[in-house]
């Protein structure tokens, strides 16, 4: 079974003004409410890709119940402890002339609630799938994702890990099958400009010396780029189309990655289902359907440069 992590879920609110100015009254011309944060949207995509999953993490409050019912009505599986104090956060997502995002806290997550949560990560087989997306809420401890793998050391788990920071840098010691972070998390985390795809190149293999299997780095409409796990080097291109809400396009990649690699077990493959997928989410409103993500595919052009 494939289970998806989302610690921190959130309603993502998304809302298109005009023009924001700060310090006024702003009025929105068009608002949308969706289930998100970064598990919870590669649980969809991976679903409309045929790939049944369970979704797991923290909800709390009335906000939480409508993660739950959205989840239900999507018919997708999921396992979420809910949490007593505080509630799911709300996330906004501002469209404008530029896109402005303010996320929330989230709930206080207790030691007790936390355990529930290990209780079902210690019944995971050999032959699952784990995929930790997002960050770590304040109230947890950051070594969480590190705490998570090392739990699953003893099975033969595929962990997939998409955050940034130390929070990435600090688990590639347990060897995660994939990482995901996009061109600019890259260079914040060494510290460095990338100026070339010989630059990104470089600092993913860095990447992959670290301990990553496989190291896949999203470049927004200026493609992908995966160093895969037997050392080559792939770049994918872009659909072509009109960009509407960016948001989940790199949970969309993953999950697209991951659904392309479990049916036909090539790199080549998952990539291209990768950028189909992520692609056909920057074009839509919510996430990608399955038709736009399968006609966005027969564009996707895979080099090996390495
Ligand atoms: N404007 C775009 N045009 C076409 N494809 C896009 C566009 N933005 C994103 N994508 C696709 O989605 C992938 C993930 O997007 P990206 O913005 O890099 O992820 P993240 O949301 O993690 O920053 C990209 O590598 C690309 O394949
Ligand atoms: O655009 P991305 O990186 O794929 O992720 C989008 C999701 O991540 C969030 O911005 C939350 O991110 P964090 O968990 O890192 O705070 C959600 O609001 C949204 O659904």
């Amino acid at each position: 079974m494939i289970y998806t992590v989302t610690l921190n879920p959130s309603i993502d609110y998304v809302i298109k003004v005009e023009k924001l100015v700060n310090g006024q009254v702003n009025r929105v011309n068009e608002e949308h409410v969706y289930p998100g944060g970064k598990g919870i949207n590669v649980t969809r995509i991976l679903k409309s890709l045929d790939n049944e999953n369970i979704a797991l993490g923290f909800v709390s409050g009335f906000t939480g119940d409508y993660i739950i019912d959205s989840l239900q009505e999507l018919n997708l599986k999921s396992n979420f402890i809910k949490v007593k104090e505080g509630f799911t956060r709300i996330n906004v997502k501002i469209k404008s002339e530029e896109e402005t995002e303010i996320n929330g806290q989230g709930p206080k997550i207790s030691e007790e609630e936390l355990n529930r949560f290990f209780e079902i990560i210690d019944r995971l087989v050999d032959g699952d799938i784990l995929i930790l997306s997002g960050s770590i809420p304040a109230c947890l401890d950051e070594k969480l994702y590190e705490n998570i793998m090392k739990r699953v050391e003893d099975r033969d788990i595929k962990v997939i890990v998409d955050a940034t920071k130390n929070l990435l840098l600090n688990v590639l010691k347990y060897k995660p099958f994939l990482i995901k972070p996009n061109n600019h998390e890259l260079a914040e985390m060494f510290g460095v400009e990338l100026n070339s795809t010989k630059d990104v190149v470089f600092y993913a293999k860095k990447l992959k010396e670290m301990g990553a299997q496989n190291v896949l780095i999203s470049m927004g409409k200026d493609g992908a780029l995966l160093v895969s796990e037997n050392g080559e080097v792939f770049t994918s291109n872009v659909a072509k189309g009109e960009v509407i809400n960016s948001v989940g396009a790199g949970d969309s990649m993953v999950a697209g990655f991951i659904s392309g690699y479990l049916k036909s077990g090539s790199y080549e493959e998952a990539l291209r289902l990768g950028a189909a997928s992520g692609g056909a989410t920057a074009f839509s409103s919510d996430l990608a359907t399955r038709e736009f993500i399968d006609k966005l595919v027969e564009e996707i052009k895979i080099q090996k440069i390495n």
